[in-house]
């Protein structure tokens, strides 16, 4: 594992950080699980949060367990894997079989066309791992009861085709012995966002087919260099990620540079973006951007070309970023293990859902309308279409600030426009670019020196959605969502998917606008058509 590091007119700075770091002994303490490392305040979660540091030799012990319900699984011809699962309950799963290209469906969507897609698969193939650490997620919670439906609609037993993940305690796992379903427990003293190499990040890629010792293995190779002041990859991106911070370079560009793993950005965004963003500061991660020219930007590649570039095998990569999170926080004096503000959407879902009753949600009137796009929000100046929102909404983003473009849609919808197989490489990916509404984010980032970033909603909100709100006040945000033709029920709740996507991205726009930050919704009343028309006005702005 090298991780190489080109100081450039940072140079100074970053050493003075290190030394400092050295100088308390902070590397060595660390790796030790100090929970001293962040002050204080954060001492008592810190006491029940390090336990990643030790994964590489303790989840070993799971690998008996795992290999039993692989061999379960194969035997009863479930080779269908649906993952239901938010934020660290899915990233890195979702990394480790894409490297090792075997087939995972990962559910942490409430989009009810996404969902449908996979109920569409062959339900008897269909094994569902459940993963979530506090046993409470609504997402996780509102897959668990269709997949049961859906099981047993079919004459399946949910019990057969269902294998549990969840922290020891926790409703999940009350729920599910009560169900007689399998569960394995996790290490309680690993946070969701540190946990790839514990049993969230394991069972459900094993059960998909991938080899998870070889990852346990790249992990253990690299942590005796994490206890050293010299030559060691973690330390040495945790200064660079917190003291440029500190000197206001403050988005982190992550390129894959050229690697064989296929979407740690992904990962690491939420990683960085949970764990620093709080207290007005933080580390922004920018995903899918090029080199950019602004000063409070700067690039880190995965891969082995780079200025600054962390090079070295997935199990690795997981350890060394989180440990470098660790060093990060510490630089920047906040606790890198709570996310104090992720609940305020939650609870304003949960009010804007209770508040409404049977009724419509208070989605608003929209100010203007174009083509198939309604446009809700404040936008000053009397703007006549949504050529002048956009403009807007650049216009708006302050010196250092950032615009980030949040999309409550089906993430795969564009393979509709270009299904795989009918034309050329080269043909399916302009098609694809085409229907794809994150496409816009190279859009709007073109015609801006700032940092543009995209989410899928709600998963950002278990990711980014943290720094937006606890992070620098200086993001202007963009909403998407789109009308629902096909919605799915929720069994034993009062909502449907698609009302609960919609409460939490206007729960979500309820906690920005109270902030007084630019926020505007776009909704678009014909979904393909909306995205088309979108891309094309943004093309020629
Ligand atoms: O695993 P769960 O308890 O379901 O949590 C899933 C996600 O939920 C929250 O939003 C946290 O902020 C995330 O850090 C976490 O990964």
């Amino acid at each position: 594992m090298t991780v190489e590091v080109n100081l450039g007119d940072g140079g100074k700075a970053v050493e003075a950080v290190r030394n400092e770091l050295v100088a308390d002994g902070a590397p060595a303490a660390l790796a030790a699980g100090d929970p001293g490392l962040w002050g204080p305040k954060a001492r008592s979660e810190a006491e029940i949060r390090l336990g990643w540091l030790n994964l590489p030799l303790t989840s070993r012990e799971l690998l008996p367990e795992i290999t039993k319900l692989v061999e379960k699984a194969q035997a009863e011809g479930l080779d269908h894997v649906v993952l239901a699962g938010m934020g660290g309950s899915s990233l890195a799963p979702e990394v480790i079989c894409a490297t090792q290209d075997v087939p995972l469906t990962v559910l942490d969507t409430t989009d009810p066309h996404q969902v449908r897609r996979a109920l569409a698969a062959p339900i008897e193939r269909t094994l569902v791992v459940v993963s979530s650490k506090s046993g409470g997620t609504i997402e996780t919670d509102s897959h668990r009861r269709i997949y049961e439906k859906a099981f047993r609609d079919a004459g399946l037993d949910p019990a057969e085709h269902m294998v549990i993940v969840t922290d020891p305690g926790s409703p999940l796992e009350q729920a599910a012995i009560e169900a007689g379903y399998q569960v394995v427990l996790a290490d309680p003293n690993v946070g969701g966002r540190y946990s790839a190499l514990s049993a969230f990040g394991l069972v459900p890629s094993a059960l998909a087919g991938a080899d998870v010792r070889s990852l346990l293995d790249e992990a253990a190779a690299v942590q005796p260099l994490l206890e050293g002041a010299e030559g060691n990859p973690g330390l040495d991106l945790g200064v660079l990620l917190g003291a440029h911070a500190l000197h206001g370079r403050d988005k982190l560009v992550l390129r894959d540079a050229a690697s064989d793993i296929i979407g740690l950005p992904d990962w690491i965004e939420q990683l960085i973006a949970e764990s620093t963003g709080k207290e007005g500061k933080g580390i922004l991660p920018v995903v899918g951007a090029d080199a950019a020219e602004a000063d409070d930007q700067y690039v880190v590649s995965i891969g082995p070309d780079g200025a600054a570039a962390v090079d070295g095998p997935l199990g690795a990569q997981f350890l060394v970023w989180e440990y470098a999170t660790a060093v990060a926080g510490r630089v920047l004096g906040i606790n890198p293990f709570d996310q104090p503000n992720v609940a305020e959407s939650k609870e304003n879902t949960t009010a804007i859902l209770e508040e409404s009753g049977d009724g419509p949600l208070p989605a608003g009137t929209p100010i203007l309308t174009d083509g198939p796009v309604e446009v809700y929000g404040e936008v000053p100046g009397d703007p006549k279409n949504l050529a002048d929102v956009l403009t807007w909404l650049l216009r708006a983003i302050s010196e250092r600030g950032y615009l980030a473009i949040m999309a409550y849609l089906d993430r795969e919808a564009a393979f509709d426009a270009a299904p795989v197989g009918e034309s050329s490489f080269e043909e399916m990916t302009e098609t694809w670019a085409g229907a794809d509404v994150a496409t816009l984010r190279a859009l709007l980032d073109y015609r801006t020196d700032h940092a543009v970033t995209f989410g899928w909603g709600p998963r950002f909100l278990h990711s980014t959605g943290q720094y937006h709100k606890g992070g620098p006040a200086a993001g202007v945000f963009l909403q998407i969502t789109g009308a629902v033709t096909d919605d799915v029920e929720v069994p034993g709740r009062p909502y449907t998917l698609g009302r609960l996507q919609l409460a939490q991205a206007l729960g979500d726009l309820r906690a920005l606008a109270s902030r007084g930050r630019p926020a505007v919704r776009l909704h678009l009343t014909d979904r393909v058509a909306g995205v088309r028309h979108l891309l094309s006005v943004a093309e020629e702005l």
